[in-house]
């Protein structure tokens, strides 16, 4: 009896793999970004195999557009790179955050196995396939084999019933769970999700829960595919393949939780697994974030837009929306949201990681404060060691822009 992650490694290592085994497993795709693929580059050119190049995905998005010379030193290493061997590649202005466009562009569907060299490569679990994190070396392997050993994870199986509150998404559903298992406590497990709440999710919420299982140290995540995945995935491909859990499968333990007593959440300096009702925090701040690969989709846009409508923000913040891809951003100007927050006094800017690494274009100073839609809090994240970063949904950061200090929407008449 198997979990679905079991067989998932199981075909694609023609072995019966069981959680503990190591296999070597055939991979669909692997992808780098520019700060991980120069590295990959190097591990590949010493190897001298030929590069595997329709299962290679190169997508720059850290540093991109180029910060300064350095960063535009990797770009154009990862960009000749694909363009010499014809890899998939979505260059500025045609991609976004590496694993928002893994996602949109039919890269992730429910049955295979991606490896990314980035940590938030878990997020396409919500998606019902394995995809996992792994470090740049590894990667420049994959790039001349297509395949990596793996240890088959056990399933941590965390189990959400209930209809969340209004305002309560998935980030504050994940923001929960992490409070409650804490940082790195699904270490190596797969962090399965079911449960009648996941009905309630679309692919975006998902995407944002599989996103910060990264968090909890899980080696991927796993969300049983429905009626949403395959609408997700209709005119992006048609090749997958559907794995379910059996029905006495084994898991390492099983976490249940109650979504209907989940309040909207933020996770308070300086870990993500630092949660509190936003309701008992107050704390001014310096900028709003919303963006990168957590909560940077259309959908969180929307969301922020209906908050921000006809309001002006605080003046004491500036408050950034930066979309997760080049298609979040065209559909944000075509629907007019853009406007909407640029009328509020927002700035509203082109697809990059940039500030959510406190890579560039959002650093924050000595003593600022964030409140931001990213997926990590820790010192130092955003800025300098003494800024402070509040993790939150985006609703609740359009809201805490206005006020001035973290707030909930239900504030804002
Ligand atoms: C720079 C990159 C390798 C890193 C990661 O792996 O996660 C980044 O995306 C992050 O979120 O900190
Ligand atoms: S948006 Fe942030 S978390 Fe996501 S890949 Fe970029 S730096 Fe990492």
């Amino acid at each position: 009896m198997k979990t679905a992650v079991e067989k998932i490694f199981s075909d694609k290592s023609g072995n019966d793999a069981r959680a503990g085994d190591y296999v070597i497993a055939n991979l669909d795709y692997v992808m780098v970004n520019d700060i991980t693929g120069p590295i990959a580059i190097d591990a590949f050119n010493e190897l001298g195999y030929k590069p595997l190049s329709d299962r290679i995905v190169v997508i720059p998005d850290h540093f991109v557009p180029p910060k300064d010379i350095n960063s535009a030193i990797q770009y154009k290493k990862v960009k000749d790179f694909a363009l010499k061997h014809n890899t998939h590649f979505y260059d500025l202005g045609r991609g976004g955050v590496c694993h928002q466009v893994m996602m949109e562009k039919g890269f992730a569907a429910p049955g295979r196995l991606i490896a990314g060299a980035d940590s938030h490569t878990n997020t396409y679990g919500a998606l019902s396939c394995v995809s996992v994190g792994i470090g740049s070396t590894e990667a420049g392997v994959i790039f001349g084999t297509g395949r990596m050993w793996f240890k088959v994870p056990e399933t941590d199986l965390i189990r959400i019933n209930g209809r969340p509150k209004k305002g309560v998404y998935g980030k504050d559903i994940i923001l929960n769970v992490l409070s409650r298992i804490g940082n790195g406590g699904s270490a190596y497990k797969c962090m399965e999700f079911t449960g009648s709440t996941i009905d309630y999710l679309d692919i975006n919420e998902r995407m944002t829960m599989a996103n910060m299982t990264t968090e909890a140290g899980a080696k991927c995540s796993f969300f049983n595919a429905d009626e949403k995945t395959l609408d997700y995935i209709r005119n992006k491909t048609d090749d997958y393949k559907i794995y379910k859990d059996d029905e006495n499968a084994e898991y390492s333990r099983i976490i249940d939780i109650d979504a209907s007593e989940i309040e909207p959440s933020v996770a308070i300096p300086n870990s993500p697994d630092n949660v509190r009702p936003v309701s008992k925090v107050s704390e001014r701040i310096d900028q709003a974030y919303i963006g990168s690969c957590t909560n940077g989709r259309i959908e969180d846009i929307r969301r922020a837009a209906l908050i921000l409508k006809d309001k002006k923000i605080d003046k004491n913040v500036r408050l950034m929306v930066v979309p997760a891809s080049q298609e979040v951003y065209n559909q944000a100007l075509k629907e007019g949201l853009v406007d909407i927050i640029t009328d509020a006094g927002g700035y509203f800017a082109g697809t990059t990681c940039g500030a959510c690494l406190g890579g560039y274009m959002g650093v924050l100073g000595p003593g600022e404060t964030c409140i931001s839609t990213t997926n990590r809090n820790f010192i130092g994240r955003m800025g300098d060691r003494t800024s402070r970063v509040y993790l939150a949904n985006p609703e609740v950061v359009a809201a805490s822009a206005i006020m001035g200090r973290i707030a909930s929407p239900e504030e804002i008449q």
